[in-house]
């Protein structure tokens, strides 16, 4: 990049508390959380939401479980301030909720917002100015007294229309830009809104220090807010609220450290949205503690419901890879990651610890309502064990760890010939025209067994077979006799048909899903130049279900020496 360009730009200055103590600080608990998607979401989005859509999306932050939510900018427009009314008229506020609502610090806003909450129970009033020396200079054009002034006389309207009401009023106030605010101003002025309305313990205040804009890491941030805990008054009757937002990626970061600083509170959005790169996401923080074992007091339980309702009323889109709730978040495509993770989920299946160790997967897929369905998807960067996964998990196909690597280069040869995912329908019709309908050399017409001995040792065990097989179109009888059906066929097959293979290993299982009734059996061979081919065979029978698997064994290696 042009150096000449940098010069536009200084760092952020640290701050002074080389006694810093949040770096050792853990959160135990959930803050107390406010939704700001129907004010400061809804301000940043092309289309706002509409009267219906602001209920719906209501409707889901209650259920959601938020006990405080700012529901809009009343005095802004006709909108905002129906939206209020309807809300009170219609009784859409449950007990324990309580709505917000933001003000600038001006006369007539100020009234019009207290008459907009006219017959609520309860309600914050969120009065904000802007205090940063950017904006002093070049918006407001005040110096510190004025812009002190006027957020006081803000406050001051704002107590004579509390003691006016029969609404339980709450008060919050931000020094707007507060992360561009010097700390002994932002601490000068949110003292004096104090001041004016006298909170007690009892009774506290929410100060809310938002990072307007992200100028900083997040260190910083945590410093600012131990730095202002530290050195209010009276911090016993304040809530010191976070307002986070992402300019430089790191709204969440900084949440949680603020949190460790010392801060009770937490404003933001679900999935972030919100001015320019967004507030802080909700639900990621929610989630984040929740996998730290810490109850987030939020239900993100069902996040399928929670994307649809926000995507509809918003018209924005959650991301593939957005923290616990992108399409893709519970997928992995990579041949090592399938491996770990299916390894991972067989180890959880035999340990009985409780808890949650699965490579790769922070969180229980079915935690948040999503299954394990999606959790390994094939293209061509995929292995054997992510193959393997999906036989397993959506089929019911064990396949035998030394059978994985042969299907693993099958599907490899076929994705990279696709050029796109395959889905686990896709794997299976492959695996299906590979080893069970792969009859184009060696096909069973008729399996008997003739005669049947065995004993306990299984050592004077003995079996007759006699088999009708399909070669190349022509029909041959072939009989032999062995310690069992299996070991009958393989001498009948050398005998009759002049075939040369031994047996190299053999397993099977019972198929329990789709088909309960059928059986599955592996067999291994190794042909006349000791090469190694595997096949499998599915029957009602598990006799029947290893020669076929046999038979496939020979067809995949006859086909082989076609090529050749
Ligand atoms: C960081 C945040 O998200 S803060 C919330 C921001 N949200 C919104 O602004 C959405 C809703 N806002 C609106 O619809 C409009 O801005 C309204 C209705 C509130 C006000 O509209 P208008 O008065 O017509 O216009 P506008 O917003 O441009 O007013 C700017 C004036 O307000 C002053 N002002 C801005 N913020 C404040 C404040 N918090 N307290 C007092 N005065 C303020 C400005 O200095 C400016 O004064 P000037 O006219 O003397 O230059
Ligand atoms: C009004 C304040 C809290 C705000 O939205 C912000 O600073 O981002």
């Amino acid at each position: 990049m042009d150096q000449e360009k940098l010069k536009k730009y200084r760092p952020y200055p640290p701050v002074r508390l080389t006694d810093r103590t949040w770096p050792d600080q853990v959160i135990t608990s959930a803050p107390i959380w406010c939704s700001v998607d129907l004010r400061d979401g809804n301000q940043a989005l092309i289309q706002p939401m509409n009267l219906e859509e602001k209920l719906e999306m209501f409707q889901l932050l209650v259920q959601i479980g938020f006990k405080e939510i700012e529901v809009g900018f009343p005095s802004a427009s006709q909108i905002e301030y129906d939206f209020l009314r309807l809300l009170i008229d219609g009784n859409h506020i449950p007990d324990g909720v309580v709505p917000q609502v933001l003000t600038q610090a001006r006369e007539q806003l100020i009234k019009k917002t207290f008459a907009s909450l006219k017959g609520a129970r309860e309600a914050i009033v969120h009065l904000y100015n802007s205090t940063s020396t950017l904006q002093r200079d070049v918006v407001f054009k005040m110096n510190r007294k004025e812009i002190i002034e006027l957020g006081v006389a803000g406050a001051r309207l704002i107590r004579e229309q509390a003691e006016r009401t029969e609404t339980r009023i709450r008060y919050e106030y931000s020094p707007e830009s507060f992360t561009g605010t010097e700390l002994d101003f932002a601490l000068e002025i949110c003292e004096a809104i104090m001041d004016v309305w006298e909170p007690t313990p009892a009774n506290p205040v929410i100060i809310n220090l938002p990072a307007t804009v992200e100028l900083s890491t997040p260190n910083i941030y945590a410093d600012q807010i131990e730095w202002f805990c530290r050195h209010m008054k009276n911090r016993d009757c304040a809530l010191i609220s976070l307002h986070a937002h992402n300019d430089r990626g790191e709204a969440v970061a900084a949440t949680e450290l603020a949190l460790m600083a010392g801060a009770d509170r937490v404003e933001g959005t679900l999935f972030g949205n919100g001015e320019r790169t967004g507030n802080v996401d909700i639900v990621t923080l929610a989630l984040n503690l929740f996998t730290q074992g810490v109850a987030p007091r939020l239900d993100f339980s069902r996040i399928n419901k929670v994307i649809n309702t926000y995507e509809r009323c918003t018209k924005m889109k959650v991301h593939p890879r957005h923290p616990y709730a992108g399409e893709l978040v519970y997928t992995a495509f990579s041949g090592s990651h399938q491996d770990a993770i299916n390894k991972g989920m067989t180890a959880l299946e035999l340990t009985e610890s409780g808890l949650w160790e699965v490579p790769y997967l922070p969180i229980d897929p079915q935690d948040v309502g999503r299954t394990y369905e999606s959790i390994i998807r094939i293209n061509s960067q995929s292995g054997k064990g992510g193959v393997a996964y999906i036989m397993d998990h959506e089929f019911g196909f064990k396949l035998p760890k030394d059978m994985r690597p042969g299907f693993g280069r099958v599907i490899q040869e076929v994705s990279d010939a696709y050029g796109d995912e395959l889905t686990a329908e896709m794997v299976f019709h492959t695996f299906e025209k590979e080893y069970l309908l792969n009859s184009n050399g060696y096909h069973l017409k008729s399996f008997n067994v003739l005669k049947r001995h065995f004993d306990r040792d299984e050592e004077s065990s003995i079996a007759e077979i006699e088999a009708m097989v399909v070669v190349k179109g022509e029909e041959k009888v072939i009989r032999a006799a062995g310690n069992g059906p299996l070991d009958a066929f393989c001498t009948a097959l050398r005998e009759g048909l002049g075939l040369r293979f031994v047996l190299h290993s053999y397993h099977e299982h019972a198929l329990t899903r789709g088909s309960s009734s059928k059986a599955v059996s592996y067999i291994e061979i190794l042909d006349q130049d000791d090469e190694s081919w595997w096949g499998a065979g599915v029957d009602t029978d598990i006799i029947v279900a290893s020669i076929k698997s046999l038979l496939s064994a020979l067809n995949r290696s006859a086909a082989k020496n076609k090529k050749e």
